[in-house]
């Protein structure tokens, strides 16, 4: 049974659907690579998953059950959420980051040893790289996640943090969590992923197993390449700046 589905989903903003008929599912133990052009929809279907955005059309299944629960009842049913925006209390330690959210410390250490070494430091005063391992660790061991939605959080990193980051999605994934990750770095999540969709103008425009695709990621470089501006929005940035 899949974890996460999305069955027929519309989703955007103010009633506006700016993902159409987005069928997709991720199952226990499973990553699964959601890429895409800017403005492809990925970023409003992680949000509507996650429970963020309302479901304009089509449901969200949590468990095999409709949901339509918001993002902090989502989250304490064990959906975690990590994105660009490194999502840490700055002024508070590590180890404070950890306990506020009632995350388990030594499992937290377990995946990020390095961040051992900085648990008395104020989160802010990291590298980006290490707030993203913190964001991470949180996400991870707030409770027993089930569901981990990662949107970006290679963003600005250098590309062996980026593979740090990556190896502890891959051990989640092979400890029983159900993964769903928007990366930019398509050959790096394709190496890791089971399945990949390629998104393109609110829609699924590609769909299948990883390994099809592991080596020669040309056919989803083309998704990106040839895709036209959103028709919500005129004149939307090329895909071209996003591809690694
Ligand atoms: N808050 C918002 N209000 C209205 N429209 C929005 C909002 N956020 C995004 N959109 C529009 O929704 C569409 C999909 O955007 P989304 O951010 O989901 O794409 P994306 O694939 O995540 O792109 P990117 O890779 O640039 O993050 C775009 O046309 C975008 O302009």
């Amino acid at each position: 049974m899949s974890l996460l589905e999305a069955r027929s989903l519309d989703a955007g903003y103010a009633g506006v659907a700016v993902v159409r008929g987005l069928d997709l599912h991720v199952d226990e133990g499973e990553i699964v690579a959601l890429f895409g052009p800017n403005g492809a929809g990925k970023s409003t279907t992680i949000m509507t998953l996650c429970g963020a955005l309302p479901v304009i059309g089509g449901e969200v299944r949590l468990g095999g059950v409709a949901t339509t629960a918001s993002l902090h009842v989502r989250a304490r049913s064990g959906v975690g959420l990590v994105t660009e925006q490194r999502s840490v209390f700055a002024r508070m330690t590590v180890a404070d980051n950890l306990k506020v959210s009632r995350c388990r410390t030594d499992v937290a250490l377990e995946y990020f040893p390095e961040l051992e070494q900085h648990l008395a430091r104020p989160a802010g005063l990291l590298s980006g790289g290490q707030q993203q391992m913190l964001a991470l660790a949180r996400a991870l061991t707030r409770g027993e996640p089930k569901v981990l939605l990662i949107d970006e959080i290679s963003l600005g990193l250098a590309p062996q943090v980026v593979d740090r980051l990556l190896g502890v999605v891959t051990t989640a994934a092979a400890r029983g969590a159900a993964i769903i990750l928007v990366e930019q770095y398509v050959h790096k999540a394709t190496d890791i992923a089971d399945r990949i969709y390629v998104m393109r103008r609110g829609r699924i425009h590609l769909t299948g197993g990883a390994e099809d695709f592991r080596g020669d990621v040309s056919r989803i470089e083309e998704a990106y390449l040839s895709a036209d501006p959103s028709p919500q929005e005129p004149g939307a940035p090329t895909p071209q700046g996003k591809m690694p």
